[in-house]
């Protein structure tokens, strides 16, 4: 069918994916958006605290990302918001990041989850949704 919607292709589309209703108790277990802007600010102390992952981030502008970041992961969450940040594939792809990079950033976000009191099980599907992302972002 030439008018029928394409499915999502890669992380740089998944951001804007229909909605998953499922996820409103998730959302709530996150607190809410106030819940994600303290977790982003956890997340990027974690980030900047790792050697692993601070490279990447220490000329960048942190405070437009976590900003970026809430909104992108409250729409993951089927929060009430939208994201008007950059497509996925082109904000990374000059970042030359590889898995060990991505794995990383997932452990100082799982960190900052642990901080925050953040349920194990609504941990998990966050991590689910973030997880087929990949490919958009690592790219050696
Ligand atoms: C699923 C994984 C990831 C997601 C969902 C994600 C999401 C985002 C978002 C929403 C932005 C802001 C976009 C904008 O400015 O409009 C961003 C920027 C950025 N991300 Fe990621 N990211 C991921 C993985 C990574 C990894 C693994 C690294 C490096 C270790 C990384 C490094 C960066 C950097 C340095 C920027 C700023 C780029 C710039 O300002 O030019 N990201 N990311």
């Amino acid at each position: 069918q030439d008018t029928a919607p394409m499915p999502p292709q890669s992380a740089a589309m998944a951001a804007s994916a229909p909605r998953d209703p499922a996820l409103k108790p998730v959302f709530d277990q996150f607190g809410g958006k106030p819940g994600l802007v303290t977790l982003m600010n956890d997340f990027m102390d974690n980030l900047m605290a790792d050697a692993r992952t601070r490279p990447y981030f220490a000329d960048s502008d942190r405070e437009h990302i976590k900003a970026e970041l809430v909104d992108q992961f409250c729409v993951i969450l089927d929060g009430p918001c939208t994201y008007t940040g950059k497509d996925m594939v082109k904000v990374h792809r000059s970042l030359g990041i590889n898995r060990a990079a991505f794995n990383a950033l997932v452990e100082d976000l799982q960190t900052a989850m642990d901080k925050n009191n953040v349920p194990f099980r609504a941990q998990n599907k966050l991590l689910a949704k973030l997880a087929p992302m990949h490919p958009a972002v690592i790219t050696r």
